[in-house]
Order: C-alpha cells, then sequence, then structure tokens
C-alpha cells in the first residue's frame, strides 16, 4: 500500500495482501524441500503470528498509521507483566507537527500561595493591633486568595474573648496568663459555668440532631451536647408535637455575644433556624439577654415557663467518653451500645401519657432514687391512657470523663490488672484512683443553657450515682429509664413479639459502630456483673445468666 493511497478506498492489490497475511498458515502452499530433519521441524511450525481479525482489518483499512498490533491488544510489557499504556506503546509519529500535551494546574504556583497566605497573616496581625474592635466581615477582600485574610473563627474568638485568638482557643482559659479571666469566670455562687461555642446539624442513622460544642470554667475539656429534636427541622413534626413545646435551644449560643454582631457570625456559629442551604442567611433573632446576663444567670428567671405538663418529657442521658467502646468497638464495656441506643430511644416516637408527670412528681424533690422501670416495657412507665403519638427528643450529654474520668492512659493500664484478674473497680483502686471519678456539675449547667433543668428530664440510666449528682445541681429528674444491654434484652426476648424481633434482627445485621449491633462476649459479661454488684447498677441481671 502506497502512502499516496493510504487514506483512500484499498485498492484490489492491498486486499490481495491482507487476504494473504489473514489466510491461515496451513493453506500457505508447499514448503520448500527440506535438507535436514531439523530444519524441517523448525520450518513446520505455523506462522508466528496468529489470524488477524476483523477489527485489525478496519484499521487497517481505516489508514491510520498510529494503530499497531500492541496497540489493539494494549501489549504486556515482558518483564514487568503490566500492561503497556496506549502512550507509551505508541511508535514516533512521523508527523511535522505533533500533538503537543502540557498539564496547566488551575492551583497558583507554591511559591505565590506562600506569599499570599504571608500577607494575610501580617493584615490580620496589623488589624488586631490597630484595633481592639473585633473584625467584621462586612468589607470584601480585594482580591481572591488562597486563604480568607480574616478567618470568621477569628472574628467570633474576639467577640467573645479578651484574648488573641489561637487555634487551641478556649473560652474559659485563653491562655495561662489570661489566668486572672478564667477565675472570674466562675459564678458568685461557686457554681460552674458553660457557653456553647458552636452548633450544627448532623445526619445520622438515627435522623438528623444538632451537635453542641461547650466550653466551661472548671476543665478545658470541649464537652457536647447531642440534641434531637425534630420539630426544628420539619414542620409535620412541628405540627405532631403538643402545642407549647419549646425547641431545645441553648441560650449561650444564642445570645447577643458583641454589639454589632453580623448575620454571618451567628450563622457560623450554629444560631440558626431549621436547616441552612445555599442562599439562606437568615439566623434566629438573639435573646434579648446579653451573653453576660446568661453567665450570671439572669436570664434563668426570666426565661421560667409554665411546664407542659401534657409533653413527654426530654429523655436524657449523660454519656461519659469511652474511645475504646465508641472508635474501636471494644467489647469490654458496653458504651458504643449504650451511646448508639441512647440516641435510637431518644429518636423514637413517644406516646402522650398525662399522667406520667403527676406520679413521678413526688420523687423529683426527695432524695430516693427514682423506680427502675420494667424492661418490657420500653423506655416509659405503662401508666396513664394510650394518648396520641408526638414526635421523641432529648440530649445526649457527652462528657470527656474517658474512663470514669481516669483518662484513656490509666483506663488501659486498669485493662492490664483486668486481666490479670480484677474486675474494673479493683483495678481502679489498685492504680490509686476511685472507683469512679466523674463529676456532674458541668453536665447539669449545659442542661441549665438549654433550659432543661426547670422542665423536668426523664434520665436514662441504671447509675444511681448520676440521679443523685444530677438532683443535687438542681437538675428536675421526673422519670428514670433503664439501659438495658442489648445482650441481656435478647435474654428476655419475647419471640412471639414479631416486631420487636424484627427490630432485634436489623440490628443485628448492621453495620459501623453507630447503628450496630449487640456487644456481647464474657469479658462484657464480666463488666456488667461488676456494675450491678459492686457499683449498684439498678439492673436486673437475666435469670438465666445468673
Ligand atoms: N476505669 C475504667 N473505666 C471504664 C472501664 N470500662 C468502661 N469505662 C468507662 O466508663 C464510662 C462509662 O461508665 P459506665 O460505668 O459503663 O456506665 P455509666 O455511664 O456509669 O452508667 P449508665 O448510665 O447506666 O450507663 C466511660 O467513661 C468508659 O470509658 C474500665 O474497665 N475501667
Amino acid at each position: 500500500m502506497s502512502h499516496s493511497q493510504s487514506h483512500s478506498a484499498p485498492s484490489q492489490s492491498d486486499l490481495d495482501v491482507l487476504a494473504l497475511l489473514t489466510s491461515d498458515s496451513t493453506n500457505l502452499g508447499p514448503l520448500p524441500p527440506q535438507s535436514q530433519q531439523g530444519q524441517r521441524n523448525k520450518k513446520a511450525l505455523p506462522k508466528r503470528d496468529s489470524p488477524m481479525d476483523a477489527l485489525m482489518i478496519s484499521a487497517v483499512i481505516a489508514g491510520s498509521e498510529k494503530i499497531s498490533r500492541h496497540h489493539f491488544g494494549h501489549g504486556a510489557i515482558p518483564r514487568t507483566g503490566t500492561y503497556a499504556s496506549c502512550d507509551e506503546s505508541r511508535p514516533a509519529s512521523p508527523s511535522p507537527h505533533p500533538a503537543k500535551f502540557t498539564m496547566r494546574s488551575s492551583q497558583a504556583p507554591r511559591s505565590e500561595r506562600l506569599r499570599l497566605e504571608a500577607e494575610a497573616k501580617a493584615k490580620t496581625q496589623d488589624q488586631q493591633g490597630s484595633s481592639s474592635n473585633p473584625i467584621t466581615m462586612t468589607s470584601k477582600p480585594k482580591r481572591k486568595m488562597s486563604i480568607d485574610p480574616v478567618p470568621i473563627s477569628q472574628t467570633l474568638q474576639l467577640s467573645s474573648s479578651p484574648s488573641s485568638p489561637s487555634h487551641s482557643f478556649n473560652y474559659f482559659h485563653p491562655t495561662p496568663s489570661h489566668s486572672s479571666f478564667a477565675a472570674a469566670s466562675t459564678t458568685k455562687s461557686g457554681r460552674a459555668k458553660v457557653r456553647c461555642m458552636a452548633r450544627t446539624r448532623i445526619p445520622t442513622p438515627h435522623g438528623e440532631l444538632f451537635l453542641h460544642l461547650y466550653h466551661n470554667s472548671q476543665d478545658t475539656k470541649e464537652h457536647l451536647a447531642i440534641v434531637i429534636d425534630p420539630i426544628q427541622l420539619d414542620d409535620k413534626a412541628r405540627k405532631a408535637a403538643p402545642k407549647g413545646r419549646k425547641e431545645i435551644r441553648s441560650k449561650s449560643l444564642d445570645a447577643v455575644w458583641r454589639e454589632g454582631e453580623t448575620e454571618m457570625e451567628r450563622i457560623v456559629r450554629g444560631a440558626y433556624l431549621g436547616r441552612l442551604s445555599p442562599g439562606q442567611t437568615t439566623s434566629t433573632q438573639p435573646t434579648d439577654n446579653s451573653i453576660d446576663d446568661v453567665e450570671m444567670g439572669i436570664s434563668e428567671q426570666l426565661d421560667e415557663l409554665p411546664i407542659q405538663d401534657q409533653d413527654v418529657k426530654p429523655l436524657v442521658r449523660i454519656h461519659s467518653e469511652c474511645y475504646t467502646g465508641e472508635t474501636i468497638g471494644s467489647m469490654r464495656c458496653d458504651c458504643g451500645e449504650q451511646l448508639d441506643e441512647a440516641l435510637r430511644q431518644i429518636a423514637l416516637p413517644q406516646q402522650l401519657k398525662s399522667q406520667i408527670s403527676n406520679q413521678f412528681h413526688q420523687h423529683a424533690h426527695g432524695n430516693g432514687i427514682l423506680p427502675t422501670p420494667d424492661p418490657s416495657r420500653g423506655s416509659s412507665p405503662s401508666v396513664g391512657e394510650r394518648g396520641r403519638t408526638v414526635p421523641g427528643r432529648g440530649v445526649v450529654i457527652y462528657l470527656r470523663q474517658e474512663g470514669r474520668g481516669i483518662g484513656l492512659l490509666e483506663k488501659i493500664r486498669a485493662y492490664n490488672l483486668q486481666d490479670l484478674g480484677n474486675d474494673t473497680v479493683t483495678a481502679n483502686l489498685m492504680l490509686g484512683h476511685g472507683a469512679d471519678e466523674r463529676k456532674y456539675d458541668v453536665a447539669a449547667e449545659i442542661l441549665r443553657d438549654l433550659d432543661l433543668a426547670e422542665e423536668g428530664i426523664r434520665l436514662l440510666t441504671n447509675n444511681p450515682e448520676k440521679v443523685e449528682g444530677l438532683s443535687k445541681e438542681g437538675i428536675r429528674i421526673v422519670e428514670r429509664v433503664g439501659m438495658i444491654p442489648r445482650d441481656w434484652k435478647c435474654h428476655t426476648q419475647n419471640e412471639n413479639d414479631e416486631k420487636e424481633y424484627k427490630e432485634y434482627r436489623e440490628r443485628r445485621a448492621g453495620v459501623g459502630l453507630i447503628g450496630s449491633g449487640a456487644a456481647k462476649g464474657p469479658e462484657l459479661e464480666k463488666y456488667l456483673r461488676t456494675k450491678v454488684e459492686r457499683m449498684g447498677h439498678m439492673i436486673d441481671i437475666p435469670e438465666n445468666l445468673q
């Protein structure tokens, strides 16, 4: 095939050549006479290339110089066994103007980015130096930069603290040099002070919730409040809820933090309504009181509303951090399961029972431990008439009190002592700790900030110390709801209850820690028994396990 013909229709001679190439080697005609046996064997070998197929022929006819047999099969590179890409196996192009490929990054060169970052940093420092006023976001940056010249978090920090902003910012403990500021942050009555620094919406297998991050005057930990309150997100839920139900909102978050704070500041810290979406920029109405009023407890008296006895009280769990149980799925304890179970129960719709509150009011002011509910009944006692179903609501206060307050390092050491045969209580004592070093003062203040202290809560726990600790801090507990380990629930399972069984099967089939199945095993068994037998937890060991 001549070069001049390469882009035109194939001639008869081209087709003849192709017919020859693609014909079976056995049809090539008689072989020339052989002089030696070995030579004959060699010549008798079939043709090296196998017959070409229709796709190859069409490629040749199309006249492309770039198609080769290797391209057709993406030939393997013999030594590495890997497959060559089209580019690697392409023969040098005879074209006088080979196509050029250039890579272009849409990002500025690193040197330019570093220069812009340095400029922005210097500018921020200048602004901080020249003015004690918080920086607002009203003036637009002159040009688009790789980082925002005035990060909004700095604006938020400046508006809440006299200290210079830093990444490890803590409202009550800004820096060691501001210790006088931190000391001034305790109330006259000596109560812990808390402030919700930010809130955001998180979708989860149990529905959407609001995660609140708190700073406090007692320690430098970031304690959390996980609020489930569907009426804030869904009009249908709002309609289904009893009239007068209040949203669970943080007073300190919604308060005015500084004069002239911007809409953007309020939205970024989470003081917004419903669900954020592009274009929606409406924050909540700030509460009348300033942040100082909230912290000094003045608003508590102003905000008191009549208690809505008709509504079901919010379900609250005070949960202590457990890295091993919640993050790596340890079955030495049931903490991961408890966190999941708490969120699940809080999100469950509730039956309105008007008599509940009245029955439990008598316990609220006494020091007596509230009655243990029957586990088969679920989360509410079966007093009162069955009423209509209303959306569930409540909070998990997630306290960073790892290892019952001794910290992760000490808990890991305690586990090794447990492996020598000691139970969870003895192991703590051997390390020089108390059996339980947790406190509930910060949790109580967070509940107060969420306006749940006066209204009354149903507390999800088996632990008598939690009931007592919170009551002493002035939290009104109208009911204690037991936490039954899922594995123990299975032992008391009513197999005739199809719905319950189906639910149980679904949970067992779950993946991931949140939304997953039951924790179980001999170590968990021992842990649970110790809590009941040595720590007074108010839960019955199933009969067949005694
Ligand atoms: N020191 C120590 N802490 C543990 C151990 N196992 C779990 N924890 C911690 O115990 C805390 C949970 O406390 P629990 O006693 O399981 O339960 P509780 O919160 O007191 O009681 P409930 O409200 O009924 O669940 C978490 O902080 C865990 O990190 C252990 O073996 N030793």
